[in-house]
């Protein structure tokens, strides 16, 4: 059991199946173009990667830091001001940036991450800080410390990550909700679980309010993760019903910044690694599916927001400046100054055609919204994926690329390409749209 209290640090156990992990699926993301028998020993490294992971059960932390490192500047709060705060997935692209905000307000953080998607790299700065405790376990395990208030970020993001081992997935939105639920009836805490704009699926209103119900396809590739999230809802509204346990839910849409994986395989990643590499753009599909991007500094407001707050039904957080994938596509490319052009590839089963958040809700009920243009915030992310670059674990072969198609299922139930546009078309995008066949340029 944890102390209440940051202090003694443990030893690192679980580190080296970590990265095996993180090589596994990097190898297997990439490797459209091997062999059948090729995929199935990179899955069976996958496999044995991550069992070795499960296998590392129990709570681990880092190693102290040195007495003569220094912190990032933080808030002398008062013992009674301070909150006990548990982050899972802290050690994530979202959860880190959320530590640094708890941090440097001055309240106790501890960070608990199994490492699968997330980096020690990302949580280095504070390691040894006496408010800091970093614990690497996967939250399905029963954890126990002592917390006021629960963020319970911990879930693979991306869609190849989530895809990667479906049954983790649900394991991980399942059991480990529970656990962070139950936990938080224990302790009495406040708990904010992040939802996601994908509980709406491929979306039949747009923009999308949080009194839609969506449209989710409950058995093809996506759903591990859908409606993995859909039944964490559940879960907090019935704790909340059943043992008056304290809720925030927030759905986040496509977020984006510093420190994402430049191997995630999301879009934004995906475009700006290949512009910087003079490479063409993978646009999946036509390219006139929309997302609105929100930076990351804005979500992370609004997390701390609605934890703050007291309304406690769903609350949408993104930037409703909603663009096409193509439109995306040019200005990552004209941002990077890149001439690599773009390359169509198959669009991903089940992939929403439209997204888009309603934001009223937080406007009203927790004072938030958006300050971040998508232009804005590229330009600190595009330096970011700059520093990234060189790195060993951002290096990928010239001619690998990881395929949609590898991860998904076929669905004859999805509508295909023609009907989706329609929709499109009667959907309002903000910026103009533009044609895009076959290989265009960017
Ligand atoms: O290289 C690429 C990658 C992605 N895409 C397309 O870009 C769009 C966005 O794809 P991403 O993989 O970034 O993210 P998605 O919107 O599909 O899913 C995301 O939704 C919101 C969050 O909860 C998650 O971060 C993630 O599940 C999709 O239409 C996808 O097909 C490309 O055209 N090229």
């Amino acid at each position: 059991m944890a102390s209440s209290a940051p202090s003694t640090a443990l030893v690192i156990a679980g580190t080296a199946a970590a990265s095996a992990i993180a090589t596994a699926l990097a190898i297997r993301f990439f490797s459209d173009a091997g062999s059948k028998a090729d995929k199935a020993s990179l899955d069976a490294a996958v496999r044995k990667a991550l069992e070795a992971a499960s296998r590392s059960a129990g709570p681990v932390a880092m190693p102290k830091a040195s007495s003569d490192k220094v912190f990032p500047a933080t808030r002398r709060l008062l013992r009674t001001e301070q909150q006990r705060i548990l982050v899972t997935g802290g050690a994530g692209f979202v959860g880190s940036h959320l530590v640094d905000a708890l941090m440097q307000q001055g309240h106790i953080v501890y960070v608990l991450d199994n490492l699968f998607t997330g980096r020690r790299e990302n949580i280095e700065h504070w390691v040894g800080h006496p408010n800091f405790e970093f614990f690497q376990q996967d939250v399905v395990h029963p954890f126990f410390v002592e917390v006021t208030r629960i963020y319970h970020l911990a879930c693979p993001a991306s869609p190849p990550h989530y895809q990667a081992n479906p049954i983790k997935t649900i394991k991980c939105s399942t059991q480990g909700c529970m656990n962070m639920l139950g936990l938080a009836k224990r302790c009495n805490a406040r708990l904010l679980f992040t939802s996601t704009s994908e509980i709406y699926g491929d979306p039949q209103i747009h923009p999308q309010p949080e009194s839609y119900w969506g449209n989710v396809h409950t058995w093809g590739p996506r759903a591990c993760y859908d409606e993995g999230k859909r039944v964490g809802e559940t879960m907090c509204f019935s704790y909340r019903q059943q043992h008056k346990v304290q809720v925030r839910v927030s759905r986040i849409f496509n977020t984006y910044g510093p420190r994402m994986d430049p191997l995630d395989g999301r879009v934004v990643s995906n475009f700006i690694m290949q512009a910087l590499r003079g490479e063409p753009l993978t646009i999946y599909g036509t390219g006139k599916q929309t997302r609105s991007f929100q930076y990351v500094s804005d979500l992370v407001r609004g997390l701390i927001a609605l934890m703050e707050g007291d309304y406690d039904d769903p609350v949408n957080i993104g930037n409703p400046q909603e663009r096409t994938v193509e439109e995306f596509a040019r200005s990552v490319a004209s941002m990077c100054g890149s001439a690599g052009g773009v390359v169509m590839r198959p669009r991903p089963t089940d992939d929403p055609m439209v997204r888009r958040p309603n934001v009223a809700r937080a406007r009203e009920v927790i004072g938030w919204q958006p300050k971040v243009s998508l232009e804005e915030g590229l330009v600190p992310t595009i330096e970011y994926f700059k520093g990234v670059l060189g790195r060993e674990d951002a290096k990928l072969p010239a001619d690998r690329v990881w395929l949609p198609s590898d991860l998904s299922i076929p669905s004859k139930d999805h509508p295909d390409d023609a009907a989706v546009e329609r929709v499109v078309a009667d959907a309002p995008v903000t910026a103009g749209s533009a044609a895009a066949s076959g290989a265009a340029s960017a």
